[in-house]
């Protein structure tokens, strides 16, 4: 069927799309409309039925009943590749790309310009380089993927996103959730350049901020189904977290520890490879430390050394006045370290195993009675976690793979706010979670400290870092390069040390 070529009909119309997953009605009567050069926000709690409509949208499901419309023209997608064919690019969360080709073969990947029947190389990477001017990245064309950092491999995915003369609907699913500030202004910058070419762009984040500062419209989901959508610039921060959780929330931040004097971490000269550089620092009872910096600073690797991932070529870690000898992460959750890692595909979570195991798995020692796990004492405490942070599920059975990705990592928290570490490594901790658990978490956080225990959280997100932390450490090339005090810093302060 021939399109109808009428400017005023939506770039996108969704209308009535359903899904179930077995007894889960994951998505019921969404609606969505898209139009031409727009960046359009799709906004709901954990498990409000974005990433299910997104699947469908993408190829990758198919509804149970339901319809798109692509410039007035319907379509049913039976895999990724028809989605494509019709317009409708993603830009992947986990990257895609392959790591020993360079930037401009994969932009070009399947489509390379040829001269006498084999790749015209340099016109492949002079495409390339006017690609990447016009969205200004400063990456070569001919480095290989495995060297760049994960920000600038997205960087490259939207710029492959653009190389596609079809692709009129850009779908980002929570971009800037493995990337710095900085790379994400660059990146706002070159979404809005593809709504000024006229197309169409899906915004899928927890960050409100970021909403607020790049889409011009919204739709809200909750609890699978289509609440309402609207113009960003006819509301305000709280109306649109009332209409995506359903409540209102007063102060974001449950900040109520307070740090005393008395030192329960002490971290002196620690460094590793080339990637960590003599630090130093003291951890107080009760405090939140902040670390801050851009990806690749040293923030991550150091938490990796306390806890025993990485081990140390030199430095010392004293817990509780006690030296850590040759730690490992089993030795770590012994001496009270608890770790919530950046990826908790690959190192927090065992994805087919279910919701009660998944949280109840560093506390076999307290589950087991007479040699055996006590299945009751499992589920109690499992049902405790759901509770707490409110994870979205019909029961503590449930395989953790089924979950929404912020209700995983609220599983993957769960499982160390139980045994109450003296020392909780967080690493993003709120990353892919709504804004009312993101609260929960926060409250948690605060809790703990104020029992006495000790938080180190790595945050990327500013107004996170700065409204949770005591203190923040700034790092940079693996070293420490500055402290600030939250109660007298800023955003500007805070990016100026970091970059
Ligand atoms: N394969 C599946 N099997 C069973 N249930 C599923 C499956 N995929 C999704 N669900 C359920 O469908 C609901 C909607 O999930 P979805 O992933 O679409 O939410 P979301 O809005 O993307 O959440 P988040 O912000 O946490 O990513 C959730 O209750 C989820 O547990």
């Amino acid at each position: 069927m021939k399109p109808l070529l009428d400017n005023d009909l939506p770039l996108l119309q969704i209308k009535g799309v359903s899904k179930k997953f077995g007894k889960v009605l994951a998505l019921k009567n969404g609606e969505f409309t898209l139009q031409r050069g727009s960046i359009h926000a799709l906004c709901g709690g954990n498990g409000a039925g974005k990433s299910t409509f997104l699947s469908i949208l993408m190829g990758f499901i198919e509804p149970d009943e339901g319809q798109i419309l692509i410039n007035g023209v319907k379509h049913s997608f039976k895999s990724a590749k028809e989605a494509m064919d019709a317009g409708i690019t993603i830009v992947q969360q986990e990257l895609s790309a392959i790591p020993d080709l360079t930037v401009a073969e994969n932009i070009w990947l399947g489509r390379e310009p040829t001269k006498k029947g084999l790749v015209d190389f340099k016109m492949l990477n002079l495409l390339t380089q006017t690609l990447l001017d016009d969205l200004d990245f400063d990456i070569s064309p001919t480095e290989k993927m495995r060297y760049l950092s994960v920000a600038e491999q997205q960087l490259v995915e939207i710029a492959k996103a653009l190389s596609h003369d079809k692709a009129d609907i850009i779908i980002m699913d929570e971009p800037t959730s493995a990337i710095g500030e900085e790379d994400a202004q660059k990146m706002f910058s070159a979404l809005k350049k593809l709504a000024d070419l006229g197309k169409g762009v899906i915004y899928v984040s927890h960050r409100l901020s970021e909403i607020f500062q790049i889409a011009d419209s919204y739709t809200i989901f909750r609890d699978g189904q289509y609440i309402t959508e609207g113009a960003i610039d006819s509301i305000n921060r709280e109306k649109l977290i009332e209409l995506i959780i359903g409540r209102e929330i007063k102060d974001e931040f449950a900040k109520f520890n307070q740090p005393t004097d008395e030192v329960i971490l002490e971290v002196k000269n620690l460094s590793w490879d080339k990637k960590i550089k003599s630090i130093s620092f003291e951890l107080k009872k009760g405090e939140i430390l902040g670390f801050y910096g851009l990806v690749g600073s040293g923030r991550t690797e150091c938490l990796d050394l306390i806890f025993g991932i990485e081990k140390p070529s030199y430095g010392e870690i004293i817990i509780k006045n006690k030296k850590l000898n040759n730690i490992s992460p089993s030795s770590a959750i012994k001496n009270g370290i608890a770790y919530l890692t950046e990826d908790r595909k690959e190192t927090g979570l065992m994805l087919g195993r279910s919701i009660r195991e998944n949280i109840n798995i560093a506390s076999l020692d307290v589950v087991s009675q007479n040699g055996f796990v006590s299945k009751e004492l499992e589920e109690k405490r499992a049902q405790d976690i759901i509770k707490l942070f409110n994870v979205k599920t019909l029961d503590a059975d449930q395989p953790v793979g089924n979950l929404s990705g912020g209700n995983q990592q609220k599983v993957v928290l769960g499982r160390w706010a139980l045994i109450e570490p003296t020392v909780l490594l967080l690493d993003e901790p709120t990353r892919g979670v709504d804004v009312g658990a993101k609260k929960e978490i926060y409250k948690f956080m605060s809790e703990l400290a104020l029992k006495g225990k000790g938080i180190i959280m790595v945050s990327s997100e500013l107004s996170e870092i700065i409204g949770m932390s005591d203190r923040i450490i700034v790092f940079k090339d693996g070293e420490i390069v500055g402290e600030l005090e939250t109660k007298t810093t800023n955003q500007n302060e805070l990016m100026r040390l970091a970059v």
